[in-house]
């Protein structure tokens, strides 16, 4: 079947550490996190800004992430804080939770899959089953 597939990626700078981790990852410290947001769809909808079936999903909702923490992001954080609590700090984490909260914006038959960088040469991939 004919599909759309939306991607776009972002960064946002948060600090962090690993509970319980042995080793320096169990200090605060910061990374610049990359993300990439991929959204399949073999048909479109509507969205916040347009009342017209053009869309999988606006690329504004994709990126809610790169917002500052203050408005609902994850830029400039503590994510140890910001986080709830059954997510820990880790990439693959953070990977789930932006897939979470990103799903939950989405109309249901949209598809999703969450790359985050730590580091340029480390990442996971969180996808629907
Ligand atoms: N599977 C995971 N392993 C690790 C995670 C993680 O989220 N998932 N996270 C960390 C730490 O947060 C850490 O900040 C990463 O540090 P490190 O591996 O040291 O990254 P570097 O790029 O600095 O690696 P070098 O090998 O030191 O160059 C650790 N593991
Ligand atoms: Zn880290």
């Amino acid at each position: 079947m004919p599909r759309w597939k939306l991607v776009t990626e972002f960064t946002f700078d948060s600090a962090h550490y690993i509970t319980d981790y042995d080793g320096p990852c169990g200090r605060m410290h910061g990374h610049t996190y990359r993300v990439r947001v991929e959204a399949t769809s073999d048909r479109l909808y509507p969205s916040a800004h347009t009342p017209h079936p053009v869309m999988v999903a606006d690329f504004k909702t994709l990126r809610w992430a790169k917002k500052d923490v203050t408005e609902g992001g994850l830029d400039h954080a503590v994510l140890n804080e910001v986080l709830p609590p059954e997510y820990a700090t880790t990439a693959e984490m953070i990977a789930k939770y932006i897939h979470d909260e990103t799903k939950r914006r989405l109309p249901e038959g949209v598809r999703l899959k969450v790359t985050v960088w730590e580091t340029p040469t480390s990442w996971v991939e969180y996808e629907d089953a």
